[in-house]
């Protein structure tokens, strides 16, 4: 995760279209400095929790699909997670390695419950048949044995995961340099860490080493706190919901200053008030915050990575 945090720094210190506000990072952090208002995980309570194996398996099979909502208008994260969770529900073999190689689109359509093909359908299947194979040829089937197998380190599970399963290699070029964000691998650190509340397969004794996930949500909430400042062509494109490519300079830049905002934002509040908080913690807080803010305008990029 330090390449996340330095690649992140890179750009922002080079960035063309998204500039950090210093009076902004400074409001923030003087407003969370005594405390980051509490967000639980799964406060939305759309999540499947056993308190074992079968819980990490469920959260690495959402985390594989993690990803582009916004193509479809009434689709949100909410949906995935509670429409995988029944799924658990109905059939506790669902997410078996073997039976992750074998779903079709309209198979998956129908575990989720939802009426029409999904963003990237296509994608995800072949994600989730991508994490089926490799969870059964390296880890036993189980992505708890991937887990254990990272002897409580959460940048251990992020190298992990990224060497084994390419389709969490969530990396770009920029200008010339090859920049890290990571978010789907380090969102299930996050989540297993969240949902068994720090212990067992949850426990990680370097959390802080984990930057916030660089999705479409945070990114638009950081601009509105002020943190952000966009370029007036790149907040127009976002006005008028114009499609951002991948790895533009533009989507680059809009992820890795969020991420080396949040960074900011932390050691902030560590000088003001002497304390450690989580980016994790932070993230947390920005994007429930505001999946909750109806009006966001977020930018719009088709990806597999967030
Ligand atoms: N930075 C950040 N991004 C997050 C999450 C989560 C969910 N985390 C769970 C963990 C515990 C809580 O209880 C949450 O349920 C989803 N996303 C991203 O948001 C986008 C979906 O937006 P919309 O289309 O409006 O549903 C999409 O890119 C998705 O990948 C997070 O925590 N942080």
């Amino acid at each position: 995760m330090e390449a996340v945090r330095a690649t992140a720094a890179w750009v922002a210190s080079h960035s063309s279209h998204v500039t950090l506000d210093s009076a902004g990072i400074e409001k923030v952090a003087e407003r969370m400095k005594d405390s980051i208002p509490k967000v639980e995980w799964d406060f939305e309570g759309i999540h499947y929790f056993d308190d074992g194996p079968l819980t990490v398996q469920y959260l690495f099979v959402l985390d594989a699909l993690n990803f582009c909502f916004w193509p479809d208008k009434e689709m949100t994260y909410d949906h995935l997670a509670a429409g995988l969770k029944e799924a658990l529900q109905t059939d506790k073999s669902a997410f078996d390695a073997d039976r992750l190689q074998k779903y079709t689109g309209p198979e998956l359509r129908k575990l989720l419950k939802w009426p029409r093909p999904l963003p990237l359908e296509e994608e995800r299947v072949r994600l989730m048949h991508e994490v089926g194979f490799e969870l059964e040829r390296s880890f036993d089937g189980k992505a708890s044995k991937l887990v254990e197998s990272c002897e409580k380190s959460a940048a251990k599970l992020v190298a992990l995961i990224t060497s084994h399963f390419p389709g969490f290699r969530d990396h770009t070029v920029y200008k010339g340099h090859q920049i890290f964000l990571y978010k789907r691998a380090q969102i299930f650190a996050a989540d297993l860490w969240g949902a068994f509340k720090g212990q067992g397969y949850g426990q990680f004794n370097d959390i802080e080493s984990v930057t916030m996930f660089a999705d479409y949500i945070v990114p638009a909430v950081l601009q509105q706190l002020g943190v952000l400042k966009f370029s007036p062509s790149l907040a127009d494109m976002i006005e008028s919901n114009r499609e951002i490519s991948p790895g533009s300079e533009e989507e680059v830049e809009l992820r890795a200053c969020s991420v080396h905002a949040v960074e900011e934002i932390r050691e902030l509040i560590h000088r003001k008030s002497g304390k450690q908080v989580l980016s994790v913690e932070l993230d947390l807080w920005l994007w429930a915050f505001g999946v909750q803010c109806s009006s966001l305008q977020h930018h719009r990029t088709l990806s597999i990575y967030y």
